[in-house]
């Protein structure tokens, strides 16, 4: 990575006395933000990390003939989503999924459908749907739960390849109240659905129009940390300088009015951007409360097909890969040389993830391989997999730079934690999935949490009514 900043868009950033709102990350939340108040404030200045801009969202090309999504994937929900109202206005078209569509039991070598689930299959789902009348206070873990409820420990290992993994952790760490909260709070219905083109598009559409630094790191933020009702957003000038200040990786120092810090929980918990004056202690308790994980996604390329082509995904109690999906895309893009090759990809979360992080790539691809064989496998071909295998590539999130995990989880932070998290303080606004006092995580709630920092800007500085009308 270079060590000069970049501007991706729009130039140098302007800063003249008309008000300038700085975003720190330039993923869904950030970019969100600055879709919201670039038309109302004058200057709107996003500083990413990075290379790149879209955070989480991040693809890889040239290994079948369409892009594969090495983080979000699936759009969650169809109803009430600010992302799916994008995605209409844009003309996009998105595909409904079965999930999950099958289980493979790896310790028995059996597999049941959605439609032929067993009753121990059953049984976690019923738990899981009438989380509502789990009982279990601050600190109560998901596991501990389910074995009072009496589970089998084939139960909870159902559960944690089916729910924990997609939850991004293990059952022992998910708390019940904020997985309740979770199901209060989510009201985009369960649709499972894929979007007809790579998420790039849906990053690129967010930043068009907006300035952005990139390789621009956030080291150090000033700011004042209360702020007059019915003040500004401009500072007065009496005060010779602006009221907040980012200072980057190279000393570079960027004035500004107001910041919104979107960056992930890991950035905050590591102390990776210092605050002046610190923040508050409340806020700090949040940050270390609140838990985010990791994750490993394992993409295996084939030459061709070997699985049934009505075959989707499989969650595998007791597999190397707890969860499986093949890629499809229906209308493949590019070039002759990858014309025909096909992808199975493999999810792993949570502890899961950081043992597979341990282990040399060559076995984590035999392993894989080894799974697919036995769950594909035929008299008439034994080994599919390892015989059609032609590359492969594994995206570990905890060694991403600025990221550093996959997200949040319903964690056994205390009520009211995400509040604090996202909660200002003065001319600091904060961002991004793990502020989401209702749902995490996923894609809508991310861009939600954007939304709302723009518009907590406007409020307090009483910028022109807000502009959450424009989506
Ligand atoms: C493996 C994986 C699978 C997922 N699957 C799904 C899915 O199928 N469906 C779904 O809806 N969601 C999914 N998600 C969740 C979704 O991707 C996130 O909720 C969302 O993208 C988070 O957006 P964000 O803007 O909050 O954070 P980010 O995208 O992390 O953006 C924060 C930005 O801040 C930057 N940054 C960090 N430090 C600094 C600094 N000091 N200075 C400047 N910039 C900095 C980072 O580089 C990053 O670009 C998945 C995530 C992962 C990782």
């Amino acid at each position: 990575m270079g060590s000069k900043a970049e501007s991706v868009s729009g130039g140098v950033p302007r800063f003249d006395p008309e008000g300038t709102v700085a975003i720190v990350g330039a993923g869904l939340a950030g970019l969100q933000a600055a879709r919201v108040l670039k038309d109302v404030v004058r200057n709107v200045v996003v500083v990413e990390a990075s290379d790149c801009l879209g955070g989480r969202v991040k693809q890889v090309s040239g290994l079948v003939p369409w892009s594969l999504q090495l983080g979000p994937e699936f759009i969650h929900g169809s109803e009430n989503s600010v992302l799916m109202k994008m995605v209409d206005n844009w003309g996009w078209k998105t595909r409904e999924l079965e999930w999950p569509d099958k289980y493979y039991f790896a310790d028995t070598k059996t597999s049941c459908s959605s439609e032929d689930e067993t009753k121990e299959v059953e049984r976690v789902h019923h738990f899981f749907e009438d989380i509502l009348k789990v009982e279990g206070e601050d600190g109560a873990s998901v596991k501990d739960a389910m074995a009072k409820a009496g589970a089998s420990r084939k139960e909870i290992e159902i559960a944690e390849v089916c729910y924990a993994n997609d939850f991004g952790t293990s059952l022992d760490k998910m708390g019940i109240p904020e997985l309740k909260r979770e199901k209060l709070s989510w009201t985009y219905g369960e649709k499972y659905l894929i979007l007809d083109r790579p998420l790039s598009c849906l990053i690129n559409n967010l930043a068009a129009g907006i300035d952005v630094r990139i390789k621009w790191q956030a080291k150090r933020i000033e700011y004042a940390s209360s702020i007059d009702k019915g003040t500004s957003l401009v500072t007065p000038r009496s005060k010779g300088i602006k009221r907040c200040s980012i200072v980057n990786q190279q000393g570079e120092r960027l004035q500004c009015d107001a910041v919104i810090v979107t960056v992930p929980l890991t950035i905050l918990q590591d102390g990776d951007i210092t605050f002046s004056p610190p923040l508050p202690l409340a806020k700090r308790g949040a940050i270390s409360r609140i838990a985010m994980s990791t994750a490993v996604k394992v993409v295996l390329v084939f030459a061709s097909r070997f699985w049934p082509e009505s075959f989707w995904d499989a969650c595998c109690p007791y597999g190397f890969l707890p969860e499986i999906w093949a890629t499809k895309y229906d209308s493949p893009r590019s070039s002759d040389e990858l014309a025909g090759r096909v992808a199975m990809v493999g999810f792993v979360c949570g502890d899961r993830a950081k043992r597979m992080a341990e282990m040399p790539e060559d076995e984590i691809v035999s392993s894989s391989l080894a799974q697919l064989d036995e769950m594909f496998g035929s008299r008439v071909e034994e080994r599919p997999a390892s015989s059609a295998f032609l590359s492969y590539y594994i995206k570990n999130w905890s060694e991403e730079p600025f990221i550093r995990g996959a997200y949040s989880y319903p964690c056994k932070a205390k009520e009211g934690d995400r509040g604090l998290l996202r909660k200002s303080v003065g001319s600091l606004f904060f961002a991004g999935e793990a502020t989401h006092e209702g749902v995490n995580p996923c894609m809508q709630g991310a861009l939600e949490t954007g939304q709302l920092a723009a518009q907590d800007v406007l409020k307090t500085f009483q910028v022109g009514g807000n502009n959450l009308g424009k989506l």
